[in-house]
């Protein structure tokens, strides 16, 4: 009789993840409340490396993180020390999603090419990178559908209320209708033609969570204001269908459309609203802006690529990115 023989593989000591970031062309703040919303994937990577060490460690370029401590009761993870913003909680809830409490010696690295809070989904590529980095890395292997069920939660319990948009798009990749149905979420491919599009990035001033509760209140406030969201959700099914029939000059007519609903829902700032402007004037097909607002950025279409990127410019745009594909979410080394 042969020997029962105990195969166990060398662990990994590190991995990587390349989490894309996206734009919504159609529907975001509306998709919150259920309604549906277009997202694409872009090919603009947040990179998050994990490798094991001897102490839990987190670094991010433009982020100064000081005098971190994991602190772990039970099912509670507690990241606490110095931070800007919302990041010590992302990582909490992240590290707490993974209960990666046996890998608490990890060292975390993130590098982003874009700024911190973006209106490009940035948290939700943080989060969807570092779950899937770090599941490798624990020998775990999710499927893309669970990194993106994953970092939804995280995105929930950090702006308060979330839908799964940023998060499927930066897991799963491409062009994505994102819906409800009843209670149920419907995640769909869609395959569209080449869409060009020009985006200018501005400071984003508050945070999704913040610019989420502040609709949130204007809803309750009027409610009335309910009807917006509804519209919101009927033209992003209309777009859909220009968009599937290569109809640009229509969806740009409705991306203008859909910028000014955001406008009246609160969340457009004097610069977004005056980038806007000037690529329309600049000859684009349409602009809005994308995610949740606030600054952040703002998409034009069209494929008069110079002359959108000299109006973004001259409003004083801090970058500007043309885009010419879609992603094909998260990649995991
Ligand atoms: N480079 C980064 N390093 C660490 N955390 C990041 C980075 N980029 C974004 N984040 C996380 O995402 C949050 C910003 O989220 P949000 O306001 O939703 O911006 P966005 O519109 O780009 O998704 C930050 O507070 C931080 O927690
Ligand atoms: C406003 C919202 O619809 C999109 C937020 O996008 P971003 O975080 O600004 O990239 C919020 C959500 O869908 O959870
Ligand atoms: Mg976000």
């Amino acid at each position: 009789m042969g020997e029962v023989e105990e195969v166990s593989g060398t662990p990994i000591k590190s991995s990587k993840a390349l989490a894309p970031t996206k734009v919504t062309l159609f529907g975001e703040h509306a998709v919150v409340y259920g309604k549906p919303a277009l997202v694409l994937s872009i090919p603009v990577y947040v990179e998050v490396e994990t490798e094991r060490a001897d102490e839990f460690s987190l670094e991010s370029g433009p982020v100064s993180l000081n005098k971190l401590s994991l602190i772990i009761e039970e099912d509670e993870v507690r990241l606490s020390g110095e931070a800007r913003g919302e990041v010590l909680r992302y990582f909490s809830y992240i590290l707490e999603s993974l209960n990666i409490i046996g890998i608490r010696d990890v060292r975390i690295r993130i590098s982003s090419p874009l700024p911190v809070g973006a209106g490009l989904g940035t948290s939700a590529a943080v989060t969807v990178g570092t779950i899937a980095a770090a599941s490798k890395l624990n020998d775990m292997s999710l499927t893309k559908e669970k990194i993106a069920e994953l970092a939804w939660e995280v995105e929930k319990r950090v702006q308060g209320r979330a839908s799964p948009m940023d998060t499927s798009a930066s897991a799963l990749g491409g062009a994505l209708l994102i819906r409800r149905d009843g209670e149920k979420w419907i995640r769909e491919k869609i395959t569209i033609n080449e869409v060009p599009l020009v985006i200018g990035l501005f400071k984003k001033r508050w945070t999704t969570g913040e610019l989420v509760a502040r609709v949130a209140k204007r809803l309750t406030e009027y409610p009335f204001l309910n009807e917006i969201i509804e519209v919101i959700g009927d033209l992003t099914m209309e777009a859909l269908n220009a968009l599937e029939s290569g109809d640009l000059a229509k969806v740009g007519e409705l991306m203008n459309v859909n910028h000014g609903l955001l406008e009246s829902l609160g969340v457009v700032t004097k610069e977004i609203a005056e980038a806007v402007h000037a690529v329309r004037m600049a000859g684009a097909l349409g602009a809005k802006v994308s995610g949740a607002g606030g600054g952040g950025a703002v998409v034009a279409l069209g494929d008069n690529v110079d002359e959108i990127s000299a109006a973004f410019k001259a409003v004083g745009a801090e970058r500007v990115l043309v885009i010419r594909r879609l992603s094909r979410g998260v990649e995991v080394r």
